[in-house]
């Protein structure tokens, strides 16, 4: 058993916590095996301590919140694209194009399919590392590199391995429909996956999502019905990437389909909104693609709050967009998209759990919960999105292990 005695701040980021952070003072928290078993004074605690291996750590001097849930990532890629990323600070894309031969997805598939097995779960295992260490406890992770089935196949058995590999939870996502074999052209390779590779991901029960990325030039909405429709039936959650460049239509389908998330959202219709509330589909905001991207619509979450949307904020991690920290997601939230730090903690822990589906066990610190905390050597729980950079976590909670 374990005790965090008397934190000086404690965010439970409780369901129906009206600060939406659910913040304590002066609280402890007593963890049994791999879950929160009470939350109250020290003193009623203590007396409920019936194990030997009983352990405390002193907390009046800290800030205890839940872990991150970092809700959409690309992780596991081989070989960065920095040479592109400094390029394009500099450059307009047609510029970077001819400065770098291989861009963008194309360079991402060619580099994921030519790297080893071990360097690509050697590769992810060090940002998982990083993310933890920066209070992350758990993380999605889609395909979506490999346009082959076995590429496609490969990535999600890494992924899959990752999850004996790392204490973080993973979820996995077959990103399928994110770029297209240009021979096959795209019509054939909807019917391709639905045939070729489904059947293969349920067999293995190699992931818990399906995603599709809905924009001009690549799927539309009509696509993403027919994929994710035909997803649903070999029993993937669906979820999106989309309105990220244009209005095009994939809000109504995540709405139609009831999907557990849509990221991106930076043309987002208010009407849109309003049926994705309705629908219970979380809205994943990206503010670190909005910067690195220098969008020229940064996404506006004041009117998806308004209509009643939960919103998720998550890292994108993937090689055009290389952050580890949700801290520093959380902070470009707040900076550039008007988000208080109450609405940011939540959008990253809670918020990142219902975008996954896994609220239940995961995203608040709640009796009956996984004991996934952060422990943060702080006087301010604001710190999190004000100290720019500065890492304040000093111990990570995982299933009721510490972990640093
Ligand atoms: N098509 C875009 N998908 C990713 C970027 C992937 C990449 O650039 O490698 C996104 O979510 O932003």
């Amino acid at each position: 058993m374990l005790i965090l005695k008397d934190c000086r701040e404690l965010l439970t980021v409780k369901e129906n916590a009206k600060d939406l952070i659910g913040l304590m003072n002066n609280t402890s928290v007593l963890i049994k095996g791999e879950r929160i078993k009470k939350i109250g004074p020290y003193e009623e605690l203590i007396k409920l301590v019936d194990d030997e291996d009983f352990e405390e750590i002193d907390c009046s001097d800290k800030v205890v919140m839940p872990g991150y849930v970092d809700s959409h990532t690309h992780l596991l890629f081989g070989k960065s694209r920095v040479d592109e990323y400094v390029a394009s600070l500099t450059n307009a894309s047609a510029e970077v194009k001819k400065l770098v031969k291989l861009v963008g997805l194309e360079a991402s598939i060619f580099y994921t399919k030519n790297a080893s097995d071990e360097e690509l779960i050697e590769s992810s295992l060090t940002k998982l590392k990083r993310m933890l260490l920066s209070g992350t406890t758990t993380v999605e992770i889609k395909s979506g590199y490999g346009i082959d089935k076995e590429t496609e196949l490969r990535q999600l058995r890494l992924i899959n391995k990752l999850k004996e590999k790392t204490p973080q939870t993973i979820l996995s996502t077959y990103l399928g429909a994110h770029y297209f074999d240009l021979e096959m052209g795209k019509e054939k390779y909807i019917d391709f996956m639905i045939s070729e590779v489904l059947p293969i991901i349920k067999e293995e029960n190699l992931a818990d999502f399906s995603d599709i990325w809905v924009d001009d030039g690549y799927y539309t909405a009509e696509d993403a019905d027919r994929f994710l429709s035909a997803c649903l039936d070999f029993g993937l959650v669906p979820t999106l990437h989309s309105e990220c460049y244009s209005a095009i239509g994939g809000a109504k389908v995540a709405a139609k389909l009831k999907a557990a998330n849509i990221g991106h959202l930076n043309y987002l219709t208010r009407e849109d909104a309003k049926a994705l509330a309705e629908n219970n589909v979380v809205g994943i905001i990206i503010p670190t693609t909005d910067f690195s991207v220098a969008h020229p619509k940064p996404v506006d979450p004041s009117y998806m709050l308004e209509e009643g949307m939960n919103l998720a904020i998550a890292t994108n991690l993937n090689p055009g967009n290389w952050f580890e920290s949700m801290d520093l997601a959380m902070t470009l939230a707040c900076r550039n998209h008007e988000m208080t730090e109450r609405q940011a903690i939540r959008s990253a822990t809670l918020n990142g759990a219902k975008a996954l589906r896994i609220e239940k066990d995961y995203g608040s610190i709640e009796e009956g919960k996984y004991a996934d905390i952060q422990i943060r050597d702080s006087d301010s729980y604001k710190n999190v999105v004000y100290k720019v950079g500065v890492n304040e976590v000093v111990q990570v909670i995982k299933k009721g292990k510490k972990l640093i």
